[in-house]
């Protein structure tokens, strides 16, 4: 003890550490171990490789390890386990045996810039990972087990992670500006599923191809230059399962949503900073694309200025506008993370403005429409559990088939009871009654119709302007577009058959991703 306090005085600390340094080196000639150290910080950021041993190394099955951390994250399913403190685990890999220790040390708490977002984690304590193994394998090491214990910590993550769906802070209660992280997340446990939804299993089919082949692709987008990400457009009328599908793509893809409102975004900056915050693997949602923007002044053809979407009550001068909106998609957009998803939602697509629906903008256009025979079947499986032929479920899809009815009205009246026979014969009555006023509708709007100038026939300028003023429903009447569509589709048959026309479909003025048949 004397020594000791007499060379903590006269022995300069500095000099103390030297001696000390080369004393471990003297012992470590006599080992062929090597150590090899993991902070669980890199400066200010965290170190990806401790957080990958940290989750790796709580697979290992280790007989031996006595002591487990495990802790429940707020507002998350699953425990998480990670090694003890001190505690030696050993793995093997290709014959290699390593050793692993979890080293922590309390410290002094140093200053840390409130911006970093790990600064809650940083202050007095000091953790890094150890692992041990013979010097003859150091290269193999680094080379080989490093990246495979990163590798198999993304497997594990993806398994167990719980999906978030991330919505914007409220500005008003965090303050104005969005200096922090934009983002506040709940857990998105969402029961809708492929299986759940119901849609015709063509288009179903569609999307879950487009779906696995767009995570195939990896290399394909790297290799033609375009950035690793995929825009879908859904549109129809409200209730027929445009919000459900986005989670049963989420569900389906394991990626997190996030959802944009862009009426919550005071300008394009705000937005751009929103857009780089958000992860990889993930989902960007703006709903009701149409309710955000103002295009009433392109529309009629005027030179355009920006156009806001939102004014900003206290700050009328900052804006979100449409072109801000455009170059995140496809300029700023492209350039920030990898395997992105951004989803478009509208009740009505000819408001949308053609620059928004141009190629390569929206990569696939998806009609949510009122619900078919297929989708009732599968409605009435899924509710009632009937599969097989059944008369009252029959009469069912033969009305439905007549019928302006959206999924979610079905789901509605499936709901009312537990006796599936009660069920049927209510929804029945419901659909019977639903046709009835449809049918008055429809006389009382071909009154109207009649004053209406009904496009000339003769040209496909006139055609198209039918098709567009179809949309608009109790405009036109409904057997006049049919015998339009008719008319073409005959005139479109024969010219294929003369050899004039290649593609009927595109003569149709129809992109390749409407998902249309000629008679729909
Ligand atoms: N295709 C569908 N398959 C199964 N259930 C559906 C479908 N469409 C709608 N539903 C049911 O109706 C409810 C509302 O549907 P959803 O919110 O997905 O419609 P939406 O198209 O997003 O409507 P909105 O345009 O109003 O946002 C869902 O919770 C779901 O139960
Ligand atoms: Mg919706």
């Amino acid at each position: 003890m004397l020594l000791r306090s007499f060379t903590r005085d006269l022995i300069p600390n500095e000099l103390r550490q030297y001696f000390f340094t080369k004393f471990h080196h003297f012992l470590s000639t006599f080992t062929n171990d090597i150590s090899l150290i993991i902070n669980e910080f890199d400066g200010l950021n965290k170190n990806q490789l401790f957080d990958a041993a940290e989750i790796y190394l709580a697979t290992i099955p280790n007989p031996s390890t006595k002591c487990f951390r495990a802790s429940l994250p707020e507002k998350e399913k699953k425990i998480h386990v990670s090694i003890g403190q001190n505690e030696d685990l050993i793995d093997k890999f290709c014959g290699i045996q390593l050793k692993w220790k979890m080293v922590s040390k309390q410290t002094q708490a140093r200053y840390v810039p409130y911006s970093n977002p790990y600064n809650s984690t940083i202050n007095s304590e000091i953790k890094y990972l150890v692992l041990c193994f013979h010097k003859k394998h150091k290269i193999k090491v680094i080379d080989e087990y490093l990246p495979y214990v990163l590798e198999r910590s993304k497997a594990v993550k993806e398994e167990k992670k719980t999906l978030k769906l991330h919505t914007l802070k409220n500005q008003r209660v965090y303050g104005p500006g969005i200096s922090n992280y934009p983002w506040e997340s709940v857990t998105l446990d969402h029961p809708s599923n492929f299986e759940t939804l119901a849609m015709d299993d063509e288009i179903k089919n569609m999307i879950l191809d487009d779906l696995n082949t767009f995570l195939k692709r990896k290399e394909f987008y790297r290799k033609v230059g375009k950035a690793w990400k995929r825009g879908y457009l859904l549109f129809g009328p409200p209730g027929t399962g445009k919000s459900s599908l986005i989670a049963a793509m989420a569900n389906y893809l394991n990626f997190d949503v996030y959802d944009l409102e862009l009426t919550d975004i005071r300008c394009n900056s705000d937005l751009r900073k929103l857009v780089i915050s958000t992860a990889n693997r993930s989902i960007l949602v703006v709903e009701d694309i149409d309710a955000s923007i103002d295009l009433s002044q392109r529309k009629k053809g005027a030179p355009k200025p920006p156009q806001p979407i939102y004014y900003d009550q206290h700050n009328q001068g900052s804006k979100v506008t449409l072109s801000g909106l455009l170059n995140f998609i496809d300029g700023l957009w492209s350039s920030c993370g990898d395997e992105r998803i951004i989803v478009f939602t509208t009740n009505h697509i000819d408001k949308l403005d053609p620059a928004l629906l141009r190629p390569g903008r929206m990569d696939v256009h998806i009609h949510m429409s009122f619900c078919t025979p297929c989708g009732f079947k599968m409605l009435v499986n899924n509710y009632l559990g009937i599969k097989g032929p059944h008369p009252l479920a029959l009469a069912g899809e033969r009305l439905i088939a007549s019928t302006k009815v959206t999924p979610a009205e079905v789901g509605e009246q499936l709901l009312k009871s537990d006796d599936p026979e009660i069920t049927l014969r209510g929804l029945i009555v419901f659909l019977e009654r639903r046709k009835e006023s449809e049918m008055i509708r429809e006389e009382e709007s071909s009154e109207v119709s009649n004053q209406v100038i009904v496009p000339k026939m003769d040209n496909f300028g006139g055609l198209e302007e039918l098709l567009k003023m179809s949309k608009r429903e109790n405009i036109v009447k409904k057997n006049e577009v049919t015998n339009a569509l008719k008319i073409l589709i005959e005139f479109l048959e024969g010219e294929f058959e003369k050899g004039n026309v290649k593609d009927p479909k595109s003569s149709l003025g129809l992109s390749e991703e409407v998902t249309a048949s000629p008679e729909e």
